[in-house]
């Protein structure tokens, strides 16, 4: 690939949502191009769309039962042309995309685990103890550790969820370390270990998508892709996709290098966290076949219960 030394016309227009979260990945992003091909200030225009997950913020997003709540208004901005590549959560895109996107590249990926909020530890919270989380599998890991636990819907970005913390809304919460490090709230809420809590498929990256027919930004978002990253989370959202799991189902998994093959871990919790399915084992890069297999491994050792939480 010739490495592009001019953006392909100016500005180019980076799409995200507004949240502050969203905003710093936006930035991110910005730099890493502007680092890598040595733009000035005015290469890269952020275009802040509004999707529905922001909008609503009353209820738990399984409930609102609509998909691609994060990335629908982004996509349509890309197919209009309104914007020429759309910054994502990678954790919060869909398992299986439209034809017409592409996931180009990914950052290099922060802290992969979750921050306990509120307290030094599960154990050390009381009796009883409420925990304030939306994620289905944040809810079923907290009742697995503390089956006393009570479990309350706490939505909205990461400053809503610290300020419903602080109003004593819930005991603790749970809060993606690479969030709050990229909020500059690196010192909140103490960093609990992957063999505690498993993440997310896909928690700590940020990724970059285009129109599948715009080759001349696929070829400048690869020049600042994490292959590493890239492959990794592709893994854990192999496994995703091979159980037919989306973000409302208790679902964690994470895929590391390991001598140059991928070691990919995952588990399937119960909501009530008596019931945990989990392998682990090490793939080859890029073998998407074999992680989905693993996702469909785990559905066929689930009790019928579990198993039915991802026919719906
Ligand atoms: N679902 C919301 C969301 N999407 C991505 C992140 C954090 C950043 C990341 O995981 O990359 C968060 C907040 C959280 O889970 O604490």
């Amino acid at each position: 690939m010739q490495k592009p030394s001019r953006p392909p016309h100016t500005p180019l227009r980076l799409g995200t949502r507004g949240s502050p979260l969203a905003l710093a990945q936006a930035h991110m992003t910005v730099a890493a191009l502007r680092a890598r091909h040595g733009w000035d200030e005015g290469a890269v225009e952020i275009v802040v769309v509004q999707t529905s997950g922001d909008r609503i913020q009353d209820r738990a997003l399984a409930e609102i039962g609509g998909k691609a709540l994060w990335t629908k208004e982004l996509d349509r901005a890309l197919a209009s042309g309104e914007i020429d590549f759309a910054v994502h959560s990678m954790k919060d895109v869909e398992t299986i995309r439209p034809a017409e996107i592409r996931i180009a590249a990914m950052l290099p990926r922060a802290d992969v685990r979750d921050r306990l909020v509120g307290a030094d530890s599960f154990a050390a919270l009381p009796e009883r103890p409420l925990v304030g989380t939306s994620s289905p599998r944040r809810a079923a890991q907290v009742r697995r550790l503390r089956p006393d636990a009570e479990v309350i819907l706490f939505r909205g970005n990461v400053a809503t969820r610290l300020a419903k913390l602080e109003r004593g809304e819930a005991h603790a919460t749970l809060l993606a370390a690479a969030g709050l490090d990229r909020l500059g709230q690196g010192d909140v809420g103490v960093t609990i270990p992957v063999e505690v809590m498993l993440p997310a498929p896909s928690q700590g990256a940020v990724g970059i998508e285009t129109l599948s027919d715009n080759e001349a930004v696929l070829d400048l978002l690869a020049s600042i892709s994490d292959a590493d990253t890239f492959d990794c989370v592709m893994a854990e959202r192999a496994v995703l996709a091979g159980l037919g799991g989306t973000c409302h189902s208790p679902i964690a998994a994470l895929a590391r290098l390991e001598d140059g093959r991928v070691h990919l871990r995952a588990e399937i919790i119960s909501p009530d966290g008596q019931e945990t399915v989990s392998d682990a084992l090490r793939i080859g890069r890029g073998d998407a076949a074999a992680a989905e297999r693993m996702g469909r491994a785990l559905l066929d050792r689930a009790s019928p219960t579990l198993r039915a939480l991802f026919e719906a």
